[in-house]
């Protein structure tokens, strides 16, 4: 079978991108192309910055005026395509390197024309490429960067050898000095920007991932945890309670005729009572014990250092305590919600499924004796001894 992947290496550079496997491709699309275009915004002013300190270098006469009109007139024209390829959201239907070698012929062809036209900047020129190869973070593929800084390393190879022996900074005027200090600042304000950039993203990004990982792990109806969230919760209070040897009780609740308050009062209803439920257990159980929706209407409670005495008081407390509650105040018509509880104390070395197994077990023992009780399930019998095996 083919992977996506296996389709993206398989296609010619310039095929149109393909849409995105997100389940929100539209929304993801929309934010790549916004970050896209403010570094892309980015990029245009720090040409704009270099721009002005040569028209600067000009004026103070270290290069000469054509020489400076040329760099901008060639950098305006690449910088206006590229723009209008961001802008119209053209580039997004190409795929990497297409934009992006026009954008690294306008930045290193730029430099390199001017450092023709006027040798004695070739240092400023040189910082200047260096500076400009950082746009490789517009990039879309691991190619098209690396290929950025092949292109850029082999540039300022290239001006080094070609303009070595010309390369000094204009140190005459007070102007030549403060403009190639400028030049430096330029370079290092457009690495801190960056840096900043995707600082701020990775932020954004580790949020998001936080918040996902919560979604993953809740219950949207009563904003407890589900399924997965309390299996994992229990997981790591076995593996505890394995090395310190105190019992750990797992319990499953489950609503007596739910079906019936769904049909008689409404989805809403049952919807209502099961929302009470999650914050009924949260708030009258232990800090220590953890509380997840396990499905449907069935709750489960993970409570550590618990034994199955303990566990029965506090299950029967639990019970009694949605018996009481007002529940004619939280839906109309109401007559009353009760609840059956199995409970199986984790034996040593039993899996969490095995316990959940036998509360489980338990829990439908209770309803066949009449629901709205508290049921614990008989420790797990020891293995049977095959036949002539001595204990
Ligand atoms: N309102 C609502 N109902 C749900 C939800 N999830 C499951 N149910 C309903 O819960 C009901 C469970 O019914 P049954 O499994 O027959 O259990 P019961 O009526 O509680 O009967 P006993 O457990 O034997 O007392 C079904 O009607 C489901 O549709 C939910 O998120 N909201």
């Amino acid at each position: 079978m083919s992977t996506p992947r296996d389709h993206a290496l398989s296609r010619p550079l310039w095929a149109p991108t393909p849409p995105s496997v997100h389940a929100d491709g539209a929304a993801h699309r929309q934010r790549w192309q916004r970050r896209t275009w403010q570094l892309h915004q980015s990029v245009l002013l720090s040409h704009l910055y270099a721009f002005s300190l040569l028209v600067g270098y000009s004026l103070a006469g270290y290069a000469s005026g054509p020489a400076v009109a040329w760099y901008g007139a060639w950098v305006a024209a690449g910088m206006g395509f590229i723009t209008w390829a961001y802008a119209s959201g053209w580039c997004h239907t190409r795929r990497d390197p297409g934009l992006f070698v026009v954008h690294q012929a306008v930045s290193i062809l730029g430099v390199l024309g001017l450092l023709v036209a006027a040798p004695q900047l070739a240092f400023q020129a040189l910082v200047m490429l260096i500076a400009f190869s950082a746009d490789g973070f517009l990039a879309r593929s691991r190619t098209s960067f690396a290929v950025t800084w092949v292109l850029t390393l082999a540039a300022a190879g290239c001006a080094i050898v070609w303009m070595g022996p010309q390369m000094r900074m204009p140190t005459t005027t007070l102007a030549g000095q403060l403009l190639t200090v400028g030049v430096l600042l330029g370079a290092v304000a457009r690495c801190i920007g960056l840096v900043t950039f995707f600082r701020g993203m990775q932020y954004r990004l580790s949020e998001a991932l936080a918040q996902i990982e919560n979604l993953v792990r809740s219950d949207e109806l009563t904003g407890i945890a589900n399924r997965r969230g309390i299996m994992e919760v229990l997981q790591r209070h076995q593996a505890q309670a394995g090395r310190s040897g105190r019992p750990l009780c797992v319990a499953l609740l489950d609503v007596d005729h739910f079906k019936r308050i769904n049909d008689q009062h409404g989805h809403d209803s049952g919807d209502r009572v099961l929302r009470t439920l999650g914050a009924l257990l949260t708030a009258h159980t232990r800090a220590i014990d953890s509380v997840g929706r396990y499905g449907g209407e069935e709750f489960l409670l993970a409570m550590p250092d618990t034994t199955a005495a303990q566990a029965r008081e506090a299950l029967e407390r639990l019970r009694a305590r949605v018996e009481s509650t007002a529940w004619a105040g939280i839906f109309p018509g109401a007559s009353g919600v009760t609840v059956t509880i199995g409970a199986a104390v984790c034996q040593p070395d039993e899996s969490v499924e095995s316990a959940i197994r036998r509360a489980d077990a338990a829990l439908y023992e209770g309803k066949a004796a009449g629901r709205n009780r508290v049921v614990l399930a008989l420790p797990q019998a020891a293995p049977a001894v095959p036949a002539g095996v001595q204990v």
